[in-house]
Order: structure tokens, then sequence, then C-alpha cells
């Protein structure tokens, strides 16, 4: 068994991590931290969980006991990877955090965009971007391992074909995406509160989101050279789910787009390529660990547009960050992973 602890066990993504894990024939939980919720069982305080995990309490994060772990996630808030990380590494524990930690190659450029000096530069050079998709082969020999973020990992997995292709103008590509209230975490903030995130839409960091250099990275990888992004997050009165809607201008006549999309996703278990002109819902993976996709051509203009959606929480975060488990361990990479979306 993979002995694994989590870092950050009453988020959002920390119980998901549980309720996927639950479903893991390979892992078994060796610690799970909280510092506010210390000495709380894990079952009392997610009655979800019940019958699965009772025996497990939430305890404050202790390097000795995390350092005793096959792999560590860390589901917290920006900086706590950068405290802890180095001195798991070096006890031989593989650490794979959600935050946004390690996304950013460029210790100072992840400084700008984070308001704080960058804690542990001289660990990105062993960070890989956990993005399956792309980074496969490296996923499998990597110790730390950076999860994308949620709304990057549905604009890259839209925009990728397109853009390895040299099928787009690289100067003009736009995202404009919507997030459920669940993006935020668990925290106590007014924004996420019923009275002002239900039946009512507003667009967010239109001027620069954090997001933003983490996805051009992506998309500059993709296509060989720098990508002039424009992405507009808005916040929409649902629980979970991100919906990006992408934009891209064809230079070339690109054939069969349809193909395109299929071919590049082949045998990838967590993505699906609908018929063209398809409109994917956000509930239609709800609870799944799936990037669904479609492609449009309106009028057959020279305008792509692609719609991607996925949760948040699940391939935007903790079912990532476990299909990266799966991959560094050797485990069937849908292991934890299998389950189909939950309908209404
Ligand atoms: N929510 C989402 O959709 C997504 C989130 N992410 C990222 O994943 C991470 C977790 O997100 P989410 O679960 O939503 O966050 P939450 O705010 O819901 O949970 C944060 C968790 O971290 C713990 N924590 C907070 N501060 C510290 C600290 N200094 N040291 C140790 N533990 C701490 C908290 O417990 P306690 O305070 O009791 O210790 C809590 O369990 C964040 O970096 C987030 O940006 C990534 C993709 C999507
Ligand atoms: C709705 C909402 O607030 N979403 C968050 C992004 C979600 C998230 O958790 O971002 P990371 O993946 O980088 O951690 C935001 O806009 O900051």
């Amino acid at each position: 068994m993979i002995k694994v602890g989590i870092v950050g066990g009453t988020g959002y993504t920390g119980v998901e991590l549980l309720r996927l894990l639950a479903q893991h024939p390979e892992v078994e939980i060796e610690a799970i931290t909280s510092r506010s919720e210390s000495g709380v069982g894990v079952s009392e305080l997610y009655p979800n969980l019940r019958g699965h995990y009772d025996d497990l309490v939430f305890s404050p994060p202790d390097p000795d006991r995390l350092g005793k772990c096959d792999a560590v996630f860390f589901a917290t808030p920006h900086g706590v990877a950068h405290a802890l990380a180095a001195e798991l590494l070096e006890r031989g524990t593989r650490v794979i955090d959600l935050s946004a930690d390690f996304r950013l190659r460029d210790a100072e450029e992840w400084a700008h965009w984070y308001g704080q000096p960058h804690g542990a530069p001289a660990l990105l050079e062993q960070a890989v971007y956990g993005l399956p998709e792309t980074n496969r082969e490296q996923i499998r020999e990597a110790r730390l391992i950076a999860v994308p973020g949620c709304y990057p990992t549905a604009v890259q997995l839209g925009l990728l074909p397109l853009l390895e292709s040299g099928l787009i103008d690289t100067d003009h590509v736009i995202a404009d995406c919507k997030s459920g209230v669940t993006g935020a975490g668990r925290g106590a903030k007014v924004p996420s509160l019923l009275a002002e995130a239900s039946e009512s839409m507003k667009a967010y960091g239109a001027s620069g989101h954090r997001h933003l250099p983490e996805i051009r990275q992506g998309l500059s990888d993709a296509a060989a050279g720098p990508v002039g992004l424009t992405f507009v997050p808005h916040l929409t009165p649902m629980i979970r789910g991100i919906h990006a809607t992408l934009y891209g201008r064809l230079t070339a006549e690109p054939g069969d787009l349809q193909t395109l999309f299929e071919s590049r996703f082949a045998g990838e278990p967590f993505v699906d390529v609908m018929p063209m002109g398809s409109h994917p819902e956000t509930r239609s993976v709800k609870g799944a660990n799936l990037c669904r996709i479609a492609v449009h051509r309106p009028g057959d203009s020279d305008t792509v547009v692609v719609l991607a959606v996925i949760d948040n929480l699940v391939k935007g975060a903790s079912g990532q960050a476990i299909h990266n488990l799966n991959l560094m361990f050797g485990c069937d990479e849908t292991a934890g992973l299998a389950a189909p979306a939950l309908m209404p």
C-alpha cells in the first residue's frame, strides 16, 4: 500500500482527496492535518465519509509524521508547501502540491503575481507541472509535482490541439471562463455567501488574474513561442464547475478540426472530445475526473470556438492530483478516478 499524507484536510480539495481515495485500492491515509480542527474525527466533520475513515483524526502538521509517508498532498493556501516541501523531499517523501507554489518556472514572476517572495526557489528546477496530457513521462519520474490550477487545466486542454499544430494566431487567444464558488475555497469570505453569489454573476480579475501567467506558460510551451492571451474569469452561482469558452483565429485552413482534437486526445482516459458542435455542460462532469471538450467553427468563419468543462475540485484539483500519484507510483491511471459524473 502507498502511505499518503494530506496537509490541509479540512478544505474543499482536501475532503475531495479523501472522497476519491476511499475508492483507491492501493492507498492508505497515514496522516491528515488541520490546525483549526485538530483532534476532530474526519467523519465527524464530513459525514459523507462515515464508514470510510472512522479512526482518522485531524492533527496539526508534523514533519516527522508526514516524512514517514510515501507521498504527501498539499491542499493548502499558497506558501505552505514552500515551507515544508524541502524537508519532506529530503526524507524521501514525494510531494504533490495542489497550490500554485511550484507552477511558475520563474520565481520572480511568481513573487509578482502572488505578492510575496517565492519561498523555495531552489526546488523549482525539480518541480514537474502535473498536467498528464502534456507531461506524462516527466510525472512518472517526478518527486515534486505542481498540480495545475482549475482554470489553467480547462484552458490548456481546450487549446492544446490548435496551438501544437500551429493553426491559430498566437497573438490573440481569448479565454472567457466561469467558475463555481468552491473555487474560492471553504474559508468564510463575503463574496462566497449565498446572498452575494446566488442569482448573480460577475467577472473578476479582468485586468490580470494570477492564473494568467500559468496559462500563458503552458500555452507558450504548446505553441513553442509566446502566446498573447486575454483571460477573464467569472464567478457564477454554481457550487462546482469550470466552463471555458475559448476563441482562436485560424491562420490556415485547418482540415478536419474534429479529427485533430480526437487524435490529440486518443487514449487519454480523462478527456472526452464530444461530437463537433456539442455544448458540454458543467453538470456532466460533476464529481468526475474528466474534461469534456467540443469544437465549433461558427458559420465556417476564421474563428474556432472551443468549449471545455471540468469539475474544479476534481479534474481541476484533487482528481488530477491523484492521477499524478497513480503515474508516480505505477498504479493504473484510473485507480480511484473511474466513477462517472453525478447527474442531475
Ligand atoms: N478550490 C478549488 O477549486 C481549487 C483549489 N486549488 C488550490 O488548492 C489549495 C487548497 O484549496 P481549497 O481546498 O479550496 O482551500 P480551503 O481554504 O478550502 O482549505 C485550506 C486548507 O489548508 C489548511 N491550512 C490553511 N493554512 C494553513 C497553514 N498555514 N498551514 C497548514 N495548513 C493550512 C486549512 O486547515 P487549517 O487552517 O485548519 O489548518 C484547510 O484545511 C489552494 O492552494 C487552492 O488555491 C487548486 C485548484 C482548484
Ligand atoms: C472562484 C475562485 O475564486 N477561484 C479561484 C481560483 C481557483 C483556485 O483554487 O485557484 P488555484 O488552482 O490557483 O489554487 C481564484 O480566482 O483565485
